[in-house]
């Protein structure tokens, strides 16, 4: 089925203080490769689309840190840049609230802190958003899980479940209305909220490449793939 065609946005999460990486700096401005982790995420977004306008959340008080980082880095990717919240939910709302003006189209919500997102990944997201109203990318398990409970612990089928990933792509007056309920602890994603607000969500093919950089190791990980990218 052909895609209908919306206008394309993104909201790119950076908000957060990055306490699981133990880094002096929020992980989102760490170095990889020489350039910080969220203008890598940038520029995969700009790749794809140059028209697209970008929304990029920082936390109130690491505005001017970025600002600088675009100083020296000669960073030219447009965008406009918004205060985060609290948690990643409040975060997001205020995203969207820089695209109030807007009446229709397809929004992508993505952590600012993964890089390696790329234009396969963005083409099924935002063309099954704009099918089917919210796209969410995920992959199959690797490892074996088990369920914990009381002390004890039981294997289940790991076929039945799916690591959620971002790009996560809803069409923008679903995405608004959804974001208008008050927040709740089990809002670990944006799939979460729309899908409390009633609407279904069709999941796409991540790829166990589109890491999340969470820990100290994830870096080591994202440093090995930026010098594959540049080797081939
Ligand atoms: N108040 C918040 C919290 C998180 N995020 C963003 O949401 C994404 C995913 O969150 P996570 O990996 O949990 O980031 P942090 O909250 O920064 O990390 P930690 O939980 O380790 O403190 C990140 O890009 C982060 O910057 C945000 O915009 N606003
Ligand atoms: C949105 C997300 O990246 C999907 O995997 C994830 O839920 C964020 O969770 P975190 O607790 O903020 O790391």
């Amino acid at each position: 089925m052909e895609s209908p065609v919306f206008k394309k946005y993104a909201v790119i999460v950076a908000g957060g203080s990055g306490s699981r990486m133990k880094a002096t700096l929020p992980k989102q401005f760490l170095h990889i490769a020489g350039t910080p982790v969220l203008m890598h995420t940038m520029q995969r977004f700009h790749a794809f689309d140059a028209a697209m306008p970008l929304v990029v959340v920082l936390p109130e008080a690491e505005v001017s840190t970025w600002n600088s980082l675009c100083q020296q880095h000669q960073f030219t990717v447009p965008h406009q840049v918004v205060l985060g919240g609290n948690t990643r939910f409040q975060s997001v709302k205020n995203g969207l609230a820089a695209l109030e003006q807007e009446e229709d189209g397809v929004v992508a919500v993505h952590d600012g802190v993964r890089p390696f997102v790329d234009n396969a990944i963005l083409q099924a997201a935002y063309g099954t958003a704009a099918q089917r109203g919210a796209a969410v990318v995920s992959v199959s398990l690797k490892d074996s899980i088990r369920r914990v409970r009381g002390g004890t612990s039981k294997a289940v089928d790991r076929a039945a479940y799916r690591l959620v990933q971002t790009p996560q792509c809803f069409r923008l007056p679903l995405l608004r209305r959804a974001y208008s309920q008050p927040e709740s602890p089990l809002f670990t994603d944006d799939a979460s909220v729309v899908e409390r607000f009633g609407h279904k969500i069709q999941l796409v093919e991540g790829s166990y490449r589109n890491i999340k950089l969470t820990t100290p190791e994830d870096l080591v990980l994202a440093e090995a793939f930026l010098l594959q990218e540049k080797r081939t």
